[in-house]
């Protein structure tokens, strides 16, 4: 009866004699800031590491960083390591060393406990992009993308946008090269003088020689042009517009097809690089290697290219452009040796992409067909079920002698997919359409110029837009 006499018991009482309720601790971190620092480390310490995201919004808003310092050997003794290097990395950050508190986070970032994992690889991405190492900013984001808390979301977001934006991934930039690229072909074709015409013979017979100027190849030109005179009787089109747009959907149809992601699912991936020399096949490996790099990957390139000097020394330029690392033999080493020294440094490292040059002597095919069998037979031992990609590039230039390339090389190996390149320097774009009505080969990338960032994923309905863009004036 004199329960309304008792004074409440005070709150260090309550936790003294039942330490283990965090929510207490917390209101005492609130009510407290004498007791902050150590009440803030029990309430991480008493839910058992759940309210780590609750208890560093706390220290950084009480700004009580190096207070907690004291508290910390507790953490370690009670929930172990990880969660201690990240608290101390968080101090370390806040006092300006950011290569310690970096390492610090790196202690956590694999922990069993998400959202301990999340922030540690957030921190380190944020001290990255401090340092404007951007690529390894996005490569610490890359790897949590999946396990983002609700509450970071859009922040999350936006931080890695921000990141694409400054390693140029962002689709506006590319996607404006891409357009550029095409100008040749575009010009070629001239589609746009056919806007605003009549339906008549001479437009059929007009847009044919177009058509196979730009290297759309005999039997695909036809195709299409019987394909546009039945529609055009069918649905009665007098206006040549109507017809274009017939055209490009029929381009786009036919395209559409031959879309094939990149298969690198796997780690590690191994793709395979097959073409004649000059094509372009170590230019664009150097591209493929910085851009899968800079998405987060670690890649390794290896020479197996053995047959000139000229051509390891040149992929070890692009290895250094791209800033990756690259396994190579001397001149005259056989290829699968090189290969099997780059699998054993793969297997060291954890890498997650293996890229492997080839030679490119298709005169030789016999000895060529021996050389890639043997690479693909390493390969396959050390890493079961890759190559994950045998990708054969092309020189949009070459026109159609790149299909005879590709039927040889079809004939040496399976080819997964198509690199084609310098389409930006060629008016014979139409290559590929041919290349992808005639062989049903998915073409994976495009180049367009001959620097680092000048390649991109092949999007049909991009190059079909491309093909049919209007000049601005
Ligand atoms: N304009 C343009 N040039 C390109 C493109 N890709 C490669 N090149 C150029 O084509 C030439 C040959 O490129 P490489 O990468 O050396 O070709 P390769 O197949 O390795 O030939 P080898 O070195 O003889 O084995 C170089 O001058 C490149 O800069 C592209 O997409 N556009």
């Amino acid at each position: 009866m004199f329960g309304f006499f008792r004074r409440k018991p005070k709150l260090e009482d309550e936790l003294k004699k039942n330490p283990y309720q965090p929510e207490k601790w917390l209101k005492l971190a609130e009510k407290d800031e004498r007791k902050a620092p150590e009440a803030i480390i029990n309430t991480l310490i008493y839910s058992n590491g759940e309210l780590l995201d609750t208890v560093v919004k706390k220290i950084k808003s009480f700004a009580i960083f190096r207070e907690i310092e004291p508290f910390i050997p507790k953490v370690e003794e009670k929930l172990g390591k990880e969660y201690a290097s990240f608290l101390l990395g968080i101090v370390e950050e806040y006092k300006g060393n950011l290569q310690k508190a970096r390492n610090l986070y790196d202690v956590a970032r694999n922990s069993q406990d998400s959202t301990l994992s999340f922030l540690s690889n957030y921190y380190i991405a944020s001290i990255y992009t401090k340092e404007e190492v951007y690529d390894l900013a996005y490569k610490a984001l890359k790897e949590i993308e999946e396990k983002v808390p609700e509450n970071y979301k859009l922040e999350f977001m936006v931080k890695k946008r921000e990141l694409e934006e400054k390693l140029g991934l962002s689709g506006s930039k590319l996607l404006k090269s891409f357009k550029e690229g095409l100008k040749k072909t575009r010009d070629a074709l001239g589609l746009s003088a056919f806007k605003g015409r009549e339906v008549d013979e001479s437009l059929f017979e007009e847009l044919e020689e177009k058509l196979i100027l730009a290297d759309v190849g005999v039997n695909t030109t036809l195709e299409l042009i019987d394909y546009l005179r039945n529609e055009a009787k069918k649905r009665k089109i007098k206006s040549s517009d109507q017809l274009l747009e017939l055209l490009k959907g029929k381009l786009k149809e036919m395209l559409s097809k031959c879309r094939g992601s990149f298969n690198i699912s796997e780690k590690p991936s191994v793709i395979l690089v097959l073409g004649v020399n000059g094509v372009g096949k170590t230019t664009t490996i150097g591209k493929l290697a910085k851009q899968l790099k800079e998405k987060g990957y670690c890649v390794v390139l290896a020479a197996g290219d053995t047959f000139r000097a000229a051509a390891i020394e040149q992929l070890e330029v692009w290895a250094e452009r791209a800033g990756v690392r690259i396994i190579k033999g001397q001149e005259g080493t056989d290829p699968a040796a090189v290969v099997f020294d780059a699998i054993q440094s793969v297997k060291a490292k954890g890498d997650d992409i293996l890229i492997v040059d080839t030679a490119g002597r298709l005169h030789n095919k016999d000895r060529l067909m021996k050389e890639i069998h043997k690479i693909k037979k390493v390969i396959g031992r050390e890493f079961p079920g890759q190559p994950a990609e045998i990708l054969l590039v092309l020189d949009a230039n070459t026109g159609q002698n790149a299909i005879s390339q590709a039927r040889a090389f079809k004939e040496i190996t399976d080819v997964t997919g198509i690199a084609l390149t310098k389409l930006d320097g060629t008016a014979k774009g139409g290559i590929v359409i041919a290349i992808c009505n005639d062989l049903k080969i998915p073409i994976k990338l495009v180049g367009i110029g001959e620097k680092i960032e000048d390649l991109r994923k092949f999007d049909p309905k991009e190059f079909v837009e491309g093909l049919f863009e209007v000049e601005k004036e």
